[in-house]
């Protein structure tokens, strides 16, 4: 069978014939939606190519039949929480890795596997690499090389080349197989040599000599690349962001396909049901906030809150090392300068009515299902929509469209180009840009209601750890948090808060209480309704104490990290009394911070733990605090833990103790397990290779948890 050779549209646009129905079977396994967004489009690409991909999410197990199936099969997952699958394809990872199946059991299958993962976590991409693992064992072959796309620097790195290189790869993976001709072995040599590995520097990224690119050609404008575009904001303060500047402004760009539209929206004039509260499938819980403490000092860097939620009304029950959502509406004045700025503040009250178009290109067209029914548009902006999300190269290629200014309309054309990524990167995802930023900025851009709707994805609840335990404060259930701050940068000149962190921290500010050291005004109590949130419980199935008493614990939570440490101690404490013959293991915690007087977080309740035994050895440390030269002490809590290495070896090697470690992913959490593997090494006198083994053995046995964001 002869691939069709590439026409060149008068549009320019390099477009394939659909003659050819080659089809695969696309799976996905999404959390947040990035997996899933991309199957979409590789969906959306494949029909313009001419495949017929069957397109569903992992758990939809009743649509697709691996054991059966002949048809090569795509699988993009991502990876959550400590290295696990997304919900949705939990069930799918059991199923496989049943000790039962035989090694021949997926002999038939042919895959391709794009993993999402991000390197600031430690198990990057274990889910892909877990459903690969194991596919192999089970006899399936790749006819594609696995991708591994890291988010911490940008999946599109990995992902833009693997998508191109797929078509060829599934075109011959097609041909050999389905016609049943080919024995898989065989064919596996062929394609291999023309297999693209993305994982490879120097790997040929287009599959093949077949350089499919689903791309537009965009020669540039000379004369408009420094034209200034009319909005006063636009020109000065948004330079770089929104100017075009040589060489970018002089080459050809290849911008991506338009997305097709898929939805029509009309704002009908009833009064629709007004309701302020999140829509959710899950049992959320509307609690009052019974009490809300700043425990840093005010000249602190960061501002820690705590809060006590008031849960007794309600069945929640946790555990300490549990953490539980919060369903959060984004700023309203956000919201109101959005609607203003699209030209929809009047219609604010209007119900939204939804519905596919019916002329739509798209294939896998959905109304997004967590926007209800006939929500006004002040809802849908305020509960459904996440607006600070940075958009996507699709969402800017869709602006183009909507942008009347030349140069803006150039820019934007820049930023999503193949060419331009770099200042992608620079200008948009680095500093965190959202919609309104980028409208603030391009002020001839005016999209359609539609089209937000297409592209910005559903606002996640945020989720904290519960610094609490409900022996020690029944009907209580405690969070701590750092309130997010994004200063403002050349390509934000407004400075803003975290969604959540701010818009709590707004709410609990009439009733805030200062720290105990700090004089400042109390709150008038009774005077003020306690605020209220929505909660979720997010049960966690390993970040636990053990059940053992006896069991020797290290527990390593720098900043707002020490919350679930705090109802860990708590737990104990109230094991100990009732348990009061029963020999306890030690329990180890270190903790760190800049400043000891500023931010020394729960100070007077670990000096408790300490003074009643419950906690046997706190190591705290403090970054910018002066050290005596003559006895320097250690800076960061990986320090602190290498001063420690004998018990800390002892206790995880020779005890069988657990290593807990709650806090940020980026840089703590890495530098720690760099830290352990270190120590590992020192103390049992083996090479890094080995140490790092039984490091990835500790986490393996659920001896070594981790409760870490980025
Ligand atoms: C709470 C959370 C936990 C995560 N844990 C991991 C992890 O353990 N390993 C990893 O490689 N990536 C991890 N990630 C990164 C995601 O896999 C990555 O952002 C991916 O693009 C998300 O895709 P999705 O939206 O389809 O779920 C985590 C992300 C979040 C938000």
């Amino acid at each position: 069978m002869l691939f069709p050779s590439i026409i060149l549209d008068e549009e320019r646009t390099l477009v394939m014939p659909c003659e050819v129905k080659n089809r695969f079977l696309l799976l996905y396994g999404s959390q947040r939606g990035q997996a899933k967004s991309i199957a979409e489009e590789i969906h959306d690409q494949a029909e313009r190519l001419g495949f017929v991909a069957d397109i569903y999410c992992l758990s939809q197990n009743e649509r697709y039949n691996l054991e059966k199936e002949t048809a090569p099969v795509v699988f993009i997952v991502s990876t959550t929480g400590d290295g696990e699958p997304p919900d949705a394809a939990l069930s799918f990872v059991k199923g496989i890795k049943k000790k039962t199946l035989a090694s021949d059991h997926f002999e038939h299958m042919h895959y391709a596997l794009l993993a999402l993962g991000d390197t600031n976590y430690p198990n990057f991409c274990n889910c892909g690499k877990t459903i690969d693992r194991r596919l192999q064992e089970l006899g399936a072959k790749h006819f594609y090389a696995t991708g591994h796309a890291d988010d911490g620097v940008g999946l599109e790195i990995v992902v833009d080349p693997w998508i191109e290189g797929l078509w060829e790869a599934v075109r011959k993976a097609s041909e050999m197989f389905a016609s049943g001709q080919e024995k898989p072995d065989r064919a596996k040599t062929d394609l291999n040599k023309n297999l693209g590995n993305p994982d490879e520097p120097n790997a040929d990224k287009s599959g093949g000599n077949l350089n499919v690119q689903l791309l537009t050609l965009c020669d540039p404008v000379p004369e408009l690349s420094n034209a200034e575009p009319k909005g006063e904001q636009a020109g000065a303060v948004y330079t770089f962001l929104t100017r075009s500047f040589p060489p970018l402004s002089e080459s050809t760009l290849n911008i991506p396909t338009l997305p097709p539209p898929f939805i029509e929206v009309r704002l009908v004039d009833t009064s629709p049901q007004e309701n302020n509260a999140p829509f959710s499938k899950e049992a959320v819980f509307h609690v009052p906030v019974s009490r809300a403490v700043r425990l840093t000092r005010e000249d602190a860097v960061k501002t820690a809150l705590s809060l006590e939620l008031d849960i007794s009304e309600h069945q929640i029950d946790y555990q300490p090392g549990d953490s539980f959502d919060v369903h959060c509406p984004n700023s309203g004045a956000e919201v109101d300068e959005l609607l203003q700025r699209l030209g929809l503040a009047h219609q604010k009250a209007c119900s939204v009515q939804l519905q596919l178009r019916a002329d739509t290109k798209k294939k896998v067209a959905q109304i997004p299902s967590y926007i209800p029914e006939g929500c006004s548009l002040q809802y849908l902006f305020t509960w459904c929509l996440e607006i600070r999300s940075v958009p996507k190269k699709a969402f800017l290629r869709s602006l183009v469209d909507c942008t009347s200014h030349p140069a803006e309309k150039r820019r934007l054309q820049e930023l999503c180009s193949k060419q331009g990524s770099a200042e992608y990167n620079c200008f948009v995802r680095d500093p965190g840009l959202c919609l309104l930023d980028l409208l603030r900025a391009f002020t001839s851009c005016m999209p359609p209601l539609s089209l937000l709707i297409e592209h910005l994805p559903k606002l996640q609840p945020r989720s904290y750890s519960a610094a609490s335990s409900s022996l020690y404060h029944p009907g209580k259930l405690h969070f701590v948090f750092n309130i997010v701050e994004f200063p403002v940068c050349a390509e934000r000149p407004i400075p803003r808060r975290g969604v959540c962190t701010g818009w709590l921290a707004d709410m609990v500010s009439p009733v805030l209480q200062m720290p105990a050291r700090v004089p400042g005004p109390e709150p008038k109590a009774g005077l003020v309704t306690p605020p209220k949130v929505f909660v979720s419980l997010r049960t966690s199935s390993a970040f636990h104490l053990p059940a053992d008493f006896n069991v020797p614990i290290i527990m390593v939570g720098p900043g707002t990290g020490v919350a679930p440490f705090i109802g860990f101690l708590q737990y104990r404490e109230k094991q100990r009394q009732e348990n009061k013959e029963a020999a306890f293991g030690e329990t180890w915690l270190f903790f760190g911070c800049r400043h000891k007087d500023r931010e020394f977080l729960f100070r007077e309740q670990l000096e408790h733990f300490v003074a009643n035994g419950t906690l046997t050895h706190l190591k705290v440390c403090f970054s910018r605090d002066a050290s005596d030269e003559e006895e320097p002490r250690p800076k960061y809590v990986q320090h602190n833990l290498h001063l420690h290495a004998q018990q800390v070896g002892n206790i995880l090697l020779k005890q069988n103790g657990y290593f807990y470690v709650c806090g940020d992913a980026k840089n703590m959490a890495k530098d720690l397990n760099e830290a352990l593997i270190e120590i590992v090494g020192k103390e049992l006198q083996v090479e890094k290779l080995e140490a790092m083994k039984i490091v990835a053995g500790l986490r393996e046995e659920k001896r070594y948890l981790q409760d870490i964001w980025s």
